[in-house]
Formats: structure tokens, sequence, C-alpha cells
């Protein structure tokens, strides 16, 4: 593994897919510019809107959204992680949210559908259902080793109040976790940049937290402060409230020097 400069995006995504892809585009030229060799949108990426209107272009949205993500990676010749994105499942009517990570080749080196489903009441008075249309993912999502970016876990959003997840993450040689999300304005005022932190402390890694931003459509508000954290739990780069990106670097005796100096991962008592 070798120091290189990851960036997490940060975007307000709309009800328009190819609106959605051309601010990507936009802001994956601009972590490239800057340096980055690692790159990741958030949740829901190329279509954020209401629940029917997503699923009414689905199978559109799933091949545009593959596309434009091994055309990204092979152009700016940098490794994409598609935060998520919704792909049909079969006889069900119902979509994964699906998460993949695309190498400079263009071929997708790893790819996750979200476990943890948010079927929450927030106290705002919004109420989600994820589950009326998304399907939970069963599999636990797997580490991708790169001999240069290092091994790179994958997670999507409400995941991150599973802290078994990322243990597992962990225990399977995770050396940075992302963590791609459209966090709820209203929860992310107080969860989430603290959940995020505890992620990466309690596991010693890198995290890398691409986040939708604003309004995204009627009265859905995202929290934003795209992050990349270090596995001392120090904020590296944070986004703030608008559309841009957050680029720190990732550096692997910086990881090393905490985990000797924490060695929290080695006093592990029940796995
Ligand atoms: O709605 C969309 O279009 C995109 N998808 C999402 O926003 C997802 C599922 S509803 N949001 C979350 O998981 C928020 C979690 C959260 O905010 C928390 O854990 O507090």
């Amino acid at each position: 593994m070798k120091s290189y400069l990851a960036a997490a995006i940060q975007m307000t995504s709309v009800p328009d897919l190819y609106k959605n892809l051309a601010q990507a585009e936009e802001l994956i030229e601009l972590a490239v510019r800057r340096g980055a060799e690692l790159v990741g949108l958030p949740e829901n990426f190329s279509f954020m809107g209401e629940e029917k209107d997503k699923l009414a272009q689905v199978e559109s949205i799933t091949r545009e959204t593959e596309q434009f993500l091994k055309k990204m990676a092979q152009r700016f010749q940098v490794t994409i992680l598609g935060g998520s994105f919704p792909v049909l499942v079969e006889g069900t009517g119902k979509v994964y949210n699906t998460s993949t990570l695309i190498d400079l080749s263009g071929l997708e080196i790893a790819r996750y559908q979200k476990v943890h489903l948010f079927d929450v009441n927030v106290p705002d008075g919004n109420t989600y259902r994820e589950s009326s249309t998304v399907v939970a993912g069963t599999q636990l999502p797997s580490v991708y080793f790169s001999e240069e970016l290092g091994g790179i876990g994958l997670s999507v959003c409400y995941d991150v109040r599973f802290p078994e997840l990322y243990r597992h993450l962990s225990n399977k040689g995770a050396d940075v976790m992302f963590i791609p999300a459209a966090f709820t304005a209203f929860t992310g005022k107080d969860h989430w940049q603290v959940l995020l932190q505890a992620r990466a402390i309690e596991n010693t890694c890198y995290v890398i937290a691409p986040a939708q931003t604003g309004t995204n459509y009627a009265r859905r508000q995202t929290h934003g402060h795209a992050v990349i954290i270090d596995p001392w739990g120090v904020i590296l780069a944070d986004a703030g409230e608008k559309p841009g990106i957050a680029i720190a670097e990732i550096n692997p005796s910086r990881l090393e020097q905490v985990r000797r100096q924490m060695p929290s991962l080695q006093h592990r008592v029940f796995g």
C-alpha cells in the first residue's frame, strides 16, 4: 500500500438522472485535478426522488449509472466507488440499494447490496420506509485488496449504526472503509460525525464518507459534511454544506503508527 489522496464527493442529487451524472462528472474531474486516486460518490448519487419515480425509471438509472462509472474510471484513470444506485431484483418489483467499486480499466471489483434498510419515523415528522421499494441484501460486504490502495471495505449510509458490519470488515483486513450516505438533516446534526468517528477509532481504519447535501426533492433535506477521517478519529477534510469534495491523504505509515499507539484490534476478546 502506498500513500495517496482520496476524495469524498458531496452533491445534491435531484429527480433527474442526467443532471446528477453531469454534477458527478464535474466533481470527479475536480477531485482528479487535485490529485485524488480513489474517489467516492454518495448514496443514490444518480437519482434522489420519490420512490415511485425512481422505480418507474429504474432500468435506465441502473444502465446509465453503470456505464457512467466505467467511463469515468477509464477516462480519469481513477478507482471510483459508485456510492449507491438502485438495481432491480427480478420478480419483486423492488431494487437492491447497490454500491460498486470500479477500477482504472473500468472493471467492477466489488459489489455490495445494502443490508440495513432505513425504516424509521424521524422525530421531525418525516417517515422513511426504505423497505417499501428496496430488498435488503443478505451478504456481509467483502474487502477488496489493492496493492496500491490497501484493503477497501464497502457499506452504505444507515449501515453506519451497526458496528458489527465494520468489525467484520476490519477482521477481513480493511484499511479504508467507505460509508457513502444520504443522511437526513435531522439525524445528521447529532449522529453523523459521532458515528463515523466511532467506526474509524474502534477499527483503527480510515473512513471515507461521501454525502448528499441540501434539498434533494420535496421535503427531503440531507445533512452534507462529506468527510475523510483518519484511524485516530481525526477529521482530515470536511466538505461543509455545499456541493464539493473532501480530499485527504490516506497514509499507510499513519495507519501503522496509530495501530501501534492504540493496539485495540489486538485486544479483541469477543471477535
Ligand atoms: O431516500 C433516498 O432517495 C435515498 N436513500 C436514502 O436516503 C437512505 C434510505 S431512505 N437513507 C438513509 O439510509 C438515511 C439514514 C439516516 O439518515 C440515519 O441513519 O439517521
